[in-house]
């Protein structure tokens, strides 16, 4: 597959039934995890489905590292949802294919996290791609909104190559308004050494070096290999690491790349395991194409959960296919407690035509509401965000909750959340 015209896995759907499909992705051949009880409770286990080699670069990792995986899924119980759900007396325990009984409310609830940490990429990932230049006043502006709103990580800006991202060229007037606000996290793109400096002199204090799990993706963002990639990314994580400065690394085309078609989750596990190992302290799994699905996003997450501790795993949807939510909501189930997303579904890669905006943050927040999840974030500001650099750039929010909310308050209703 090679475009964004039909999602991953959708060609051969109709050749087989439902059960045939998820066979299909059940090849012993890139097979990535051992048994793990949890995560095949909520879905029988799909593996890679590409013609990819799927090399085992991470299973010698894989033993030792199966037990942080394991212990967090364990000890990742939320109570806030579950209570929820048995106060309102909807907990049941129903019969399943005439097997056993299982409590469903128990194995929906069993590893959320009660705090999720929303990574807003708005300013950064959400504006890189719009066409005609944007103030740096206005950029400034919505990211002091965004400050207001409870976000504790706002991605500023990338200083990256003006040539290649030219919306993205104020990288420094941004930082230097900005640098001075206390108590929130700016991280700033840097694909190389020149980004590194430069952010630093600005005043970044935690960057973001990005990789992909896709050789031709990585050649049209980064000019560059994944191996040369990660040499540049050593060296920027050495001088950070020398200066103290935290480093986000992000894996890009975690289910899917615009040119290779699906993306095996050995090679994502193989990319995230070498960030994290340089010394990233989080490691963001972005399907930069949005075309994955719970089916294709719990291979991917098991493979890297086999290297990377859950806990240091952020999840990164693009909502071109209207899955982002079913995709973060599985994530969670899986026990990842970060979440990246954009104010009012901004957003897009320039290298990656097609691509939608991220997900929208009031959807990610009013989600994590319903289900009793503490995000310390107050949508009613988010709302107010949104619509100030909605109203800039001339267009209906990409948020279905601001959307809704807005008609709302329109007919004078008051604003219920669910
Ligand atoms: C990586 C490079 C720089 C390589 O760029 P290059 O052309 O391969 O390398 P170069 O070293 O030959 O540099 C070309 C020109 O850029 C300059 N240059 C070199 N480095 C810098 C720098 N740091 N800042 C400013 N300028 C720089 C350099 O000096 C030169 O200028 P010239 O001599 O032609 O006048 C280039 O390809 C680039 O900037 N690419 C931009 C990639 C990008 O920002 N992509 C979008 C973000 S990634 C993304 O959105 C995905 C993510 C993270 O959100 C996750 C997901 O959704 O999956």
């Amino acid at each position: 597959m090679s475009s964004l015209e039909e999602p991953l896995g959708l060609d051969n759907y109709s050749a087989c039934n439902g059960a045939g499909w998820l066979q299909r992705f059940t090849s012993s051949a890139c097979r990535p995890i051992s048994d793990h009880t949890e995560t095949n409770n909520l879905i029988e286990s799909r593996e890679c489905s590409s013609s990819n080699s799927c090399n085992e670069e991470y299973g010698r990792h894989r033993k030792s590292n199966d037990r942080f995986a394991r212990n967090s899924l364990m000890s990742r119980t939320s109570s806030v949802g579950r209570r929820r759900v048995l106060d309102s007396d909807h907990c049941c325990s129903l019969p399943r294919n005439g097997l056993e009984r299982i409590d469903l409310v128990d194995k929906i609830f069993r590893s959320m996290p009660s705090y999720v940490k929303i990574v807003e990429v708005g300013p950064r990932d959400g504006l890189q791609n719009e066409k005609s230049i944007i103030p740096t006043t206005v950029k400034i502006d919505l990211i002091r909104r965004l400050t207001t709103t409870g976000l504790s990580v706002i991605e500023a800006t990338s200083f990256v190559s003006p040539k290649w991202v030219p919306q993205l060229a104020d990288a420094k007037h941004v930082m230097e308004e900005i640098r001075s606000i206390k108590g929130i996290h700016f991280p700033v793109l840097t694909p190389n050494l020149r980004g590194f400096k430069e952010a630093i002199t600005a005043g970044a204090k935690e960057i973001a070096v990005f990789a992909s799990a896709s050789e031709a993706f990585s050649l049209s963002n980064i000019n560059c290999s994944i191996k040369d990639s990660l040499s540049r990314y050593l060296e920027v994580t050495r001088a950070a690491k020398a200066l103290g400065v935290p480093v986000r690394g992000y894996v890009s085309c975690v289910v899917g790349c615009p040119v290779e078609g699906n993306v095996c989750p050995t090679k994502v596990a193989y990319v995230a395991k070498e960030l994290y190992e340089m010394g990233c302290f989080e490691i963001s799994l972005g399907d930069t194409i949005g075309v994955g699905t719970p089916g294709s996003v719990v291979p991917m997450l098991k493979a890297v959960m086999s290297v990377v501790p859950v806990e240091k795993l952020a999840v990164h949807f693009h909502d071109t296919y209207g899955q982002s939510l079913s995709n973060i909501l599985i994530s969670l189930q899986m026990g990842v407690s970060i979440v990246d997303s954009s104010i009012a579904g901004l957003g897009g890669c320039p290298y990656a035509k097609g691509a939608s905006g991220n997900v929208a943050t009031e959807d990610v927040a009013y989600m994590l509401n319903g289900l009793g999840v503490e995000t310390n974030v107050d949508l009613g500001k988010l709302l107010a965000a949104g619509e100030f650099i909605c109203k800039h750039l001339g267009r209906e929010s990409g948020s279905k909750t601001a959307v809704a909310l807005s008609r709302i308050s329109a007919n004078g209703a008051k604003m219920q959340f669910f």
